[in-house]
Parts: structure tokens; sequence; C-alpha cells
């Protein structure tokens, strides 16, 4: 059974869920050092926020085939890493968004009427109605930074409090933006025109300080500035000389560059700060719980994840086509590896009739995961092997032929050896099984095993019984035979499956035969 270990408190439907199908270890006293020491022991490993996910660490999850993060930002996890190791990271994007811009919207509040600064002085006995005056939000300008899933989603709520909305994201959806009233900007003018700012933007190098001192002093002065994103997108002591000097109004801060926060911010009298609870609602926790569960559940069982954050995304009605052609693919590649004698120069895959209106990235993966495989040191993955493909100078040309001819979905694989020879291997699906279907001239049916002897050979009487008596005598069990020839006494294959690999000698012996051109034991 799969084991998954959990280091950080999720909702309690998704344990049940990941309980279902692996054992299930929550441990939430694990140290970077006592982390590293467990995970060799796990298939997949789930985080929220706190758990760095290095490369030592993932270098350290040997089994390791996933990583889950509970949440959407994946700034904690090495993804250069996770991908040179294969391994797939999955999240659970669209479960906080709202939790996120309810937030939002409960700091810009805060900050317009001074509510925890008031509340905090009454508690210590003080009554200052007129130390405390406002302003409303209504007529001001909100300025959007970063315009995806939880930004739209305070576009919406602050359109209903009478809001001018204007966004900056290099990617906008002109069309969403006009439906939501908000009207798209360049970085500089949103700066200096809004009122409010508030960050919706990933923690990755291109926004890492992207507020810095420069840009917080172009903000037009007495404005505000709401962080609910992630720490590092401000410059946390140039965000406090701006506080302090008065050019700025107030910040709300929900994140900071390191958690728990040292620096001087915390006690500013005109920052609102929190202890990262953007997720923390009830309801965001069960669905953030739930997605993260689906999506480990999904990759221990080999099906395609909804929410990959490092692999391709198929719809789940697509996948039900396209998921038992990732094997094939692979089992054809492995095959072409071990049935073309010269280098190749060059690959092509052909998807045939139903297969070429599909979604054919991870189709194309496997073919790569199974070129690679055989002749790799180190663990190849559908995540890593465009990676090594790069490494090793390895390209696949792709073309779609939606035309079934024979059969109504076709998958080839067509190598081209440095001799300029083409080498075409097909195969198809029958009711959820790989079939392979096509071995150069030869056609067949052939549901391939772990082990198998290929051979090519000329058709004469005698032969097929010549080569099962070589196997009986070295004590190999056929369990299936399927031959094609290309005419009678033509040139001919045979492919036997058989219980045991086929030991050297044995194959020597089948390949001294006469009539033999060559034979291969074949391991998938
Ligand atoms: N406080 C919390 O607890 C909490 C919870 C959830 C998410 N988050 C953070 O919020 C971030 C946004 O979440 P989301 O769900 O809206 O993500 P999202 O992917 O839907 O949206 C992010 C947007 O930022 C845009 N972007 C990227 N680089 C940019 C740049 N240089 N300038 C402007 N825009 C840029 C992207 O194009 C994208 O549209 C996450 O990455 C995460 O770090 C925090
Ligand atoms: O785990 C958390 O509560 C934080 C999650 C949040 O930062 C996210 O990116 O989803």
């Amino acid at each position: 059974m799969d084991r998954i270990l959990v280091t950080e408190k999720i909702g309690a439907e998704g344990l049940a869920a990941l309980k279902e199908v692996a054992e299930v270890d929550v441990r939430l006293d694990l140290t970077p050092e006592t982390l590293l020491e467990a995970l060799p022991q796990y298939d997949a490993l789930i985080v929220r926020s706190q758990t760095k996910v290095t490369a030592k660490v993932l270098a350290a999850g040997t089994k390791l085939r996933v990583v889950g993060r509970a949440g959407t930002g994946v700034d904690n996890i090495d993804l250069a890493a996770a991908n040179q190791q294969g391994i797939l990271v999955v999240n659970a994007p669209a479960s906080n968004s709202i939790a996120v811009a309810e937030l939002t919207i409960g700091l810009m509040i805060g900050l317009a009427r001074n509510i925890p600064q008031a509340h905090s002085a009454l508690q210590n006995g003080k009554w200052e109605r007129s130390k405390y005056g406002g302003w409303e939000v209504r007529g001001k300008t909100l300025g959007l930074v970063g315009f995806g899933r939880i930004a739209s989603e305070v576009a919406r709520r602050a359109r209903a409090l009478e809001m001018n909305i204007i966004a900056y994201d290099p990617i906008i959806n002109a069309e969403r933006a006009a439906q939501l009233g908000v009207t798209p900007v360049t970085l500089d003018e949103l700066t200096s025109r809004a009122d409010v700012i508030s960050l919706h933007i990933p923690l990755i190098d291109a926004t890492r300080n992207l507020f810095d001192a420069q840009r917080l002093s172009q903000m037009k002065k007495g404005s505000y500035i709401i962080n609910c994103a992630r720490g590092g997108v401000i410059d946390e002591e140039a965000l406090f000389e701006a506080l302090e000097s008065g050019h700025l109004g107030g910040a709300a801060l929900d994140v900071f560059a390191k958690e728990p926060p040292t620096g001087p911010i915390v006690t500013h009298p005109k920052a609102i700060v929190l202890p990262h609870l953007g997720a923390s609602t009830e309801e965001a926790q069960a669905l953030t719980a739930a997605d993260v569960a689906e999506g480990i559940v999904d990759v221990l069982a080999g099906r395609s994840p909804r929410y990959a954050v490092n692999a391709p995304f198929v719809a789940p009605e697509e996948w039900a086509i396209v998921g038992p052609y990732l094997d094939l693919g692979r089992k054809l590649a492995r095959l072409s590896t071990q049935l073309v004698d010269l280098p190749a120069q060059s690959y092509q895959i052909v998807y045939n009739g139903a297969l070429a209106g599909l979604t054919s990235e991870p189709i194309k993966l496997a073919v790569l995961q199974g070129l690679l495989e055989g002749g790799s040191e180190g663990r190849v993955t559908p995540v890593n092997a465009p990676f090594l493909a790069r490494e090793r100078g390895l390209t696949i040309n792709e073309t779609h032929r939606p035309d079934a001819e024979t059969y109504t979905e076709l998958l080839q694989l067509v190598v081209t050896t440095s001799d300029g020879v083409v080498h075409t291997f097909g195969g198809t699906v029958v009711r959820g099984e790989a079939h392979i279907v096509q071995i150069n001239e030869f056609w067949l049916d052939l549901v391939p095993t772990s082990s198998m002897l290929f051979t090519f050979h000329q058709d004469r009487p005698g032969f097929i019984g010549r080569i099962g008596t070589l196997l009986g005598t070295a004590d190999i069990n056929i369990s299936a035979m399927h031959v094609g020839r290309s005419s009678p006494r033509g040139t001919a294959i045979m492919v036997l499956t058989v219980d045991e690999a086929i030991p050297s000698e044995t194959l020597t012996d089948i390949n001294n035969q006469a009539d033999i051109e060559r034979a291969y034991s074949v391991l998938l």
C-alpha cells in the first residue's frame, strides 16, 4: 500500500479520502532534519505553506511520486528540483480564492476605518472618537496588481462597494475585466493612480520586491497597500520607511518575507498585520484538503490530476480515452528502443483517428519516458522526461491525422534511423488495454507482456516448432503466440509472450537458426 506523509494540518474530509487508498501519517512535529529522515518511506508528501520542500527534501524522498500543496502558492516547493527528479506537484488553486478575497476587503475597510487600532485602544480603556476618523471606500480607486482568481473575486466585491477598479497583469483576460468593470492599465499608471493597491501575484523572480522603495515612492501620497499574496513581493524595510515618513497612509499585511516576521513593520501603528490567515476559513480548508487529496489519489492511481503544477492537464472526459494511451505510448517507445538496432535520427508520433482531436501532450510525455528510461540511471517520469530529453537533444515531431483507416484510434511511433530506414510501431486500446497492432509492415494483435521474444524470419515449415523446442529446453514457458507475414514463405514476424526472461545463450541459439533474420528478447 502507498504511504502518504502529511506535515501540516489539513481538513478531515481530505484526510478521509486519502486513508481510503493509502496509509496516511500526519506528522506535525517534524523538523527539517527529521523530515529528511522520514521521507524515504513515503510515496506522497502533503504540505501547506510552512514546510519548505527544498531540492534536498525532494532528493531524500527516493520513493516520492507526488508532492501536494494544500493551497495555492507553490513558492515553498523547489519546482525546478521536482521537475529534474520527476516528481509531480499538485495544488488546490481554486479552493481559497473567496477566503482571500473576503479578507482583502476586510483589511481595506479595516484600514479605512482604523478598526484594529480603535479596537485595541478601547480594550485598553481609551474612548478616542476623534482620533479614529476614517474615509469611505465608495468612489475610491482600487488598483489590483495581478488579475487572476483572487483579484477577480476582490474586483467583484469592490464593485459592489462602488469603487473604481484598475488592474495590471501581463496576461489579462480583457473580457473578464470588462465584465467585472475593471480597467486594465500599466503597472506605473496603477501605482500612481490608486488610492488602495492590493497585491495578488505569485512570488516568482519577476515579482520579488516588485514594490521596492522606488515603486512605493511612486504611490499616491496618503494611499494604502494591502498584501495577501506573498511577503517577498514588498520590500518590508522600504514599506516601514514609507509609513514612517507619512508618504503612505497605511498598510495591511497577511504575509511576510519571513514567517513569523521579526521586523519593525509588525508593530507600526499604521500597519494591520495578520499571521498568514488568508486561507484560514472552514470552507476554504475543507475545499483545499478535498482538492489536494483528489490530486494525490489521482496521481497514485496513475490518473491525470486536475491541478497539476508541473504537468499538462487533461479534462476528465478526455482522460477516459487518453489515459490508457499513456501506457501504450510508453510501451511502444520501450519496444522501439529494443527492436531498433541503429541510432535513431528522428522520432515522430502520429495520432490517428479519434486520437487526433484530443490533448496529446501527456501521450508525448509517456513516449519520451519510454524512450529515455531504458538508458537512464536515475528515475524517469513524465515530469522530468522533457528536461532529460532536452539535455540529450532528443526531439519528437507530432502529426495528427483525423481520418481513421483500420482502427478508430491508432497511435504510431515512427523511428528513422541514421541509415534513413523508417521503423513504425503502432498500437490501439481495446477495453482499456494496450494492444500492439503494427510492427513495420506487419499487422498483428498483441497484448504486450513483461517478457517477449520477437523474431524476424523467413516463413518456412518447421520454424515455429524449432523455436518452441529451444525455449522448452531452456524451461521457458510460452503463454501466447502471434504471427504475421508479408506473403506465404515471405518475410515474417513471430512474437511469443513468455513467462520468464530469455537467457542470452538461448537467444544466441535462436539467432543461429536457419531462416532467422534477427531475434530479440524484449522486456517491458
Ligand atoms: N494569504 C494567503 O493565505 C494566500 C492564499 C492563497 C493564495 N495566496 C497568494 O496569492 C497569489 C495569487 O493567487 P491567485 O489564486 O489569484 O493566483 P492566479 O494564478 O489565479 O493569479 C495570479 C496572477 O498574477 C499574474 N502575474 C504574474 N506575474 C505578474 C506580475 N509581474 N505583475 C502582475 N501580475 C502578475 C498572473 O498572470 C496571474 O494572472 C498566490 O500565488 C499565492 O501566493 C495567498
Ligand atoms: O496554508 C495556508 O494556510 C496558506 C495558504 C496560502 O498561502 C496559499 O497560497 O494557498
